[in-house]
């Protein structure tokens, strides 16, 4: 699957404008931290901390819930979902199709981060499934999302990426347009798509990749920002801008260790505020 990505329509330029973005950001995280939504979370188990406690930082709500007996009922409660396949197991699966069938029924955003796709065929299998129930967002690192776009050249370790978020732009274009969810690629660059649009912002900062589950705690952000009515692609915008700048001024916290980082990051997060993200994004071509 290859798309240009040169064919891409030029984004409105008030959406590609740092102040239009900016402003932007600061009206989602006001509404955010006043909604304080409900984020139902089936994600795995190395990330159930750092995901909750990302969320309580930002504004929102966390439940790790992931009985089979107990998901459909939850979701149908709740601001958004995000469903995370890290930690696979068949009966996961089966609570993950269900919840996101019972998300997609009533209309409740759902994320879907399709950690390590392509290593296995269980995963891949999942993620067919997963991507039938139409997730509003997938957020994934440069390697998961070409697995998952079906294009070639994937060259990930394990649930690390081995590609850049560059190499994967044309495969989340056409993701996006196949599958009528806005992608996300995360990396160095972090872009965001919804096939016709596409933005591309470059903070964050490299010990975010020394820190585990830094990805996964991103795509429950995108699902918190995506509660309530939202154009899914600027929600999503959104929520990479404010935590990659949470993430570049943590590095500046921190003493350059991953342990610091991580609690100077999730510190960063709570008192952020629209301004500094203003202040701070980095939008580049
Ligand atoms: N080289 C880099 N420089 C700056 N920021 C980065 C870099 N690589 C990743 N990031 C940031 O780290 C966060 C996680 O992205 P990453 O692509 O590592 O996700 P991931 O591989 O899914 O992580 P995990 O599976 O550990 O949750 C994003 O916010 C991204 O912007
Ligand atoms: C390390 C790891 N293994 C499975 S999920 C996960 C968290 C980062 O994706
Ligand atoms: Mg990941």
């Amino acid at each position: 699957m290859t798309t240009d990505p040169t064919s891409i329509p030029a984004i409105p330029a008030a959406a590609s404008d740092v102040a239009a973005i900016g402003a932007d950001v600061g009206r989602r995280l006001a509404a955010l931290r006043l909604a304080r939504p409900l984020v139902h979370n089936i994600t795995n188990y190395v990330a159930m901390d750092l995901s909750a406690n990302v969320l309580l930082a930002i504004g929102a709500s966390p439940a790790m819930v992931h009985a089979i007996e107990e998901v459909e009922e939850f979701v149908a409660f709740s601001g958004a979902l995000v469903i995370n396949i890290g930690t696979l197991s068949a009966p996961w699966i089966d609570a993950m199709v269900a919840a996101a069938a019972a998300a997609r029924r009533k209309g409740i955003p759902w994320v879907l981060d399709p950690v390590g796709a392509g290593a296995t065929t269980l995963r891949d299998r999942a993620v067919a499934r997963l991507m039938a129930e139409k997730p509003t967002v997938v957020r994934g690192n440069a390697s998961e999302i070409l697995a998952v776009a079906g294009a070639a050249g994937a060259a990930a370790k394990g649930v690390d990426s081995g590609n850049s978020s560059d190499e994967a732009r044309a495969a989340a274009v056409a993701l996006a347009r196949a599958s009528g969810a806005v992608v996300v690629v995360t990396g160095a660059v972090d872009v965001i798509t919804d096939g016709t649009r596409l933005v591309a912002l470059a903070d964050g900062d490299p010990l975010m990749t020394r820190v585990t589950a830094t990805g996964c705690a991103l795509s429950a952000v995108v699902a918190a920002f995506l509660a309530g009515p939202s154009d899914a692609f600027a929600a999503a915008v959104a929520a990479v801008a404010v935590y990659g700048v949470a993430g570049r001024l943590a590095a500046f916290d921190a003493d350059g260790g991953p342990a610091t980082f991580r609690t100077a990051f999730v510190d960063r997060l709570a008192r952020i505020g629209a301004e500094e993200v203003a202040f701070a994004v980095t939008v580049v071509p």
